[in-house]
């Protein structure tokens, strides 16, 4: 797995190696003691999976007590991946970095406990599937919206493509509004409280 520093450095691209043949391809999309020696010393405990149509725009969505890192990876289309750094004390508080991740490029997106998570849909469809470092907890849930302008997320422009996105999103609050996580609590390992 080829490490691709972003940014933000926490925030980490991971593209595995391919091994091609005259029946198709080959490659690992996750090696848990290769991610923990490199990348992050998490355990994933949950895996999700959402199809969506072009246009839409999930996020920016993070839990406060139950923060959760995510491995995010494309399986089918192609994403603009965001994630915003919510740790007050970070160097990188209030930045943002977008990557696009797409089944063509096997690209992987590594955002630690901390970050509000997001993406936006350039293909057809794209199928998204991330491994989460904690459970999903919907009473801890908290979302900033997409078009902040105190963020000011450069998201992909595509002509004659209506936006689609959930009520929940739509309503989202400001990112000046938005509850923050403690960096100094996170980076001394207590993040998910054990
Ligand atoms: C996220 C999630 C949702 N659900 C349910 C709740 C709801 O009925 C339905 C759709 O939920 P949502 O509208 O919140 O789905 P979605 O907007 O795709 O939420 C996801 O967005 C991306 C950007 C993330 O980073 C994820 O952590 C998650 O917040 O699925 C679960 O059962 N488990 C889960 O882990």
């Amino acid at each position: 797995m080829k490490i691709i520093h972003t940014s933000i450095a926490d925030v980490k691209l991971l593209e595995p190696q391919v091994f091609g043949d005259e029946r198709g391809h080959f490659f690992e999309t996750f090696r848990d003691a290769w991610f923990k020696q490199h990348i992050a010393s998490v355990d994933f405990v949950q895996d999700n999976q959402s199809l969506s149509t072009q246009g839409t725009l999930r996020g920016l969505h993070y839990q406060l007590q139950q923060p959760q890192g995510k491995l995010v990876r494309v399986i089918a289309g192609e994403i603009f991946d965001v994630c915003v750094d919510l740790r007050l004390g970070s160097p990188t508080f209030g930045q943002w970095t977008g990557q696009y991740l797409s089944a063509n490029n096997r690209r992987q997106m590594w955002i630690p406990a901390g970050f509000a998570h997001g993406f936006y849909v350039l293909s057809a469809t794209a199928v998204c599937h991330y491994r989460c470092s904690d459970y999903y907890a919907p009473q801890d849930e908290h979302s900033i919206r997409w078009n902040d302008t105190g963020l000011g997320i450069d998201w992909p422009k595509q002509n004659n493509v209506p936006l689609i996105i959930s009520d929940k999103d739509r309503q989202a609050g400001s990112f000046n509004d938005a509850k923050l996580f403690d960096f100094n609590r996170l980076t001394a390992g207590n993040v998910h409280g054990k």
